[in-house]
């Protein structure tokens, strides 16, 4: 294993701009599974040769990335997706425990579009580890424009980061809709406590909600155009079919599967969801006009 030395693994949006980010203070290689003409690119084996990796595959496809292509060789990871398994409702931790011991692996969370992020401009992140000493090795990594918090509710981080998507898409829905102002924050308010309830189930603590894994990765992408999964509501409010806004996007829009994921657990573990219930019902077909009506009695 090369000392040191870090690589970026998944050439998306994100993987590119995480790796604009981490050339800042060293040397970062980058990959993918095509090969791209970018700056530092190299091939998969390269990659997972360095000390330090940064996995920016989506949720739904890493369980099969892991399986097929990861031996662990004293790695220190961290993982950049911010989503729920929609095959089995499965938390990143819990796909990454059965490959990497969880002192050696991290979750990055906060509001951090990938689009500012690559202009250097400035935003605080959370690495949220069990491992307080893997923080403080990739802490240095970070330019100084991306401010690093650490914590250690990985499990708080997971699901603020992907509950956030599903808020998003929602709240795309009520701005195409042309519901007002007062709707958004009503939706987004309640959203945040909807998602702090879903995550006590799971053992999240409350001041991750509070904080920028929550609250500051909430009010970023359930506010801007920015994001993919508002993205994705503003479509579905007009009426587009799920299949075309996808196609369209040409990106990942994790909110999507995540949201079948949180509707499967919810009814599991009867948990009160009624916000992410309705994404999934409208994703499945219901009208949208239909879901404000029951949210408004419900
Ligand atoms: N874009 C952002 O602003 C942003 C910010 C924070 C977190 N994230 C999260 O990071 C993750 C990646 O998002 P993105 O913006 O890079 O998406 P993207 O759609 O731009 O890129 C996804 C990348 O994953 C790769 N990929 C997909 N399936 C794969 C597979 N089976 N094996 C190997 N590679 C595969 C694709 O080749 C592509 O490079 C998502 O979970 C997203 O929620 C994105
Ligand atoms: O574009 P989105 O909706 O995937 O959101 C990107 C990031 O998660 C924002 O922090």
């Amino acid at each position: 294993m090369a000392e040191k030395s870090i690589a970026v693994i998944g050439a998306g949006k994100w993987g590119q701009a995480l790796h604009f980010a981490l050339s800042q203070n060293q040397k970062c290689l980058i990959t993918s599974r095509t090969k791209r003409d970018i700056k530092d690119f190299v091939d998969l084996q390269t990659a997972l040769d360095c000390e330090y990796l940064v996995i920016a595959i989506p949720a739904q496809e890493i369980r099969e990335w892991l399986q097929e292509n990861f031996v662990f060789s004293g790695q220190k990871i961290l993982v950049a997706a911010k989503g729920i398994e929609a095959s089995t409702g499965e938390f990143l931790n819990e796909i990454y425990e059965e490959f990497v011991p969880s002192k050696n692996i991290g979750f990055i969370s906060g509001p951090s579009f990938a689009s500012e992020v690559i202009q250097a401009l400035p935003a605080g992140i959370v690495i949220n580890s069990k491992s307080k000493k893997l923080y403080e090795k990739f802490a240095p990594m970070f330019p100084r424009f991306l401010k690093t918090y650490y914590s250690d509710d990985v499990v708080g981080a997971e699901i603020c980061g992907a509950y956030k998507n599903v808020i998003a898409i929602a709240s795309g829905i009520c701005q195409g809709l042309k519901l007002g102002n007062n709707a958004r924050a009503s939706l987004i308010s309640r959203g945040l406590v909807e998602m702090q309830r879903f995550g006590k189930e799971f053992g999240a603590k409350k001041d991750s909600f509070l904080g920028l894994s929550g609250a500051g990765d909430l009010f970023l992408t359930a506010s801007s155009e920015l994001s993919r999964n508002f993205r994705v509501g503003l479509g579905l409010a007009g009426g587009k079919k799920l299949e075309t806004i996808l196609e369209e996007l040409g990106e990942v829009a994790e909110g999507v599967k995540t949201s079948e994921a949180i509707f499967k657990l919810s009814k599991k573990y009867k948990i009160y969801t009624p916000i992410a219930k309705e994404v999934k019902l409208i994703l499945d077909g219901k009208n949208p006009h239909d879901s404000l009506k029951d949210l408004l009695r419900s």
